[in-house]
């Protein structure tokens, strides 16, 4: 398959990389000094993008590449992605979907226990030698607090899974209810807040969902909630999370995504009751490998005329 062209957007593990190098020729758009010069030597040759979080494949780039067949994400998130255009010009999309479930429930967990019990403000305690001047304040029992999720899909659901076992009663708002499960459904997102003490967002990014978690919402979770966010930055209206949390409308925030990543809005930096990290929900070795392994085989499977493992569009 090394006669056909495939396009890297931006870098993303070595391993992927590699395995995309040994198979195809490949292409990375960050190696070029200007779009223009980017198009100019590949705009009629790639047949193939391989995207991410970071840059997928929007309208330009599409409408750009008259060879294009298949994209082919690094995620499981398509808002990277412009789907429609995809659909109208009968490209084909993957995305990596399964693989990366685990790991961004347990970095849900991790985020819940790190807000509720102040992990990583009682790591700054300790480190800043406060110990031995006195002992750290008390902090709320996680176990056993109502869980809201956003989103019961299926890290939504892997999500909840894991926080029954910690004895949190579940309940979730999504678009219809699930009839497989028993977790109390909530058809409206605000009633969800109004009864559950952590919320966690996990549902796909679409402009449907853009600002799911408003001012309303935040304020119906209230000065003792905990708000989670695993999904994507925009899911929530960030300036009304800072305010929120700025004025102790809210009672804590743990956050792996943010609006403008990776920008975060340095407000957040001095409150205590808020954990942020770097969108690594699922940035584990064995993880992205087999993430990597599913792009290829999707690529493959296009190529050899098969079908897809995980097609989308
Ligand atoms: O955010 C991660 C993904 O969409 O895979």
């Amino acid at each position: 398959m090394d006669s056909i062209t495939v396009l890297m957007t931006s870098p993303m593990s070595d391993y992927l990389e590699t395995q995309l190098k040994d198979r195809f020729n490949l292409v990375k758009l960050w190696t070029y000094s200007s779009k223009t010069d980017f198009f100019k030597h590949n705009s009629h040759s790639i047949r193939a993008i391989v995207g991410n979080t970071k840059i997928g494949a929007d309208a330009e780039l599409i409408d750009s590449l008259p060879e294009l067949e298949i994209v082919s994400s690094y995620s499981v998130g398509l808002d990277k992605i412009d789907l429609r255009k995809c659909q109208e010009k009968g490209i084909r999309v993957t995305n990596t979907p399964d693989v990366l479930t685990d790991d961004v429930a347990d970095v849900a967990m991790g985020l819940m226990l790190a807000v509720a019990r102040r992990v990583c403000e009682c790591d700054r305690f300790v480190r800043r030698g406060l110990w031995p001047k006195g002992d750290f304040r008390l902090t709320n029992k996680f176990s056993g607090m109502q869980v809201g999720i956003v989103g019961l899909g299926r890290i939504g659901s892997a999500i909840a899974k894991r926080a029954e076992a910690f004895g949190c009663p579940i309940s979730y708002y999504s678009r219809s209810e699930k009839p497989e499960t028993n977790y109390k459904y909530f058809s409206n997102i605000i009633d969800l807040a109004v009864n559950c003490q952590i919320l966690v967002v996990a549902c796909a990014l679409t402009e449907e969902t853009h600002h799911i978690v408003n001012r309303e919402v935040i304020d119906a979770l209230g000065p003792e909630g905990i708000l989670i966010n695993i999904g994507r930055g925009s899911l929530i209206d960030e300036p009304e999370l800072v305010s929120a949390l700025l004025q102790g409308r809210l009672g804590g925030a743990g956050l792996d995504v943010f609006e403008n990543e990776p920008e975060v809005p340095e407000q957040l930096f001095g409150l205590e009751n808020v954990v942020l990290m770097p969108h690594v929900g699922s940035d584990t070795v064995e993880t992205t490998d087999a993430m990597a392994d599913l792009v290829i085989k999707n690529l493959e499977a296009h190529f050899l005329k098969k079908p897809l493992l995980t097609p989308v569009v």
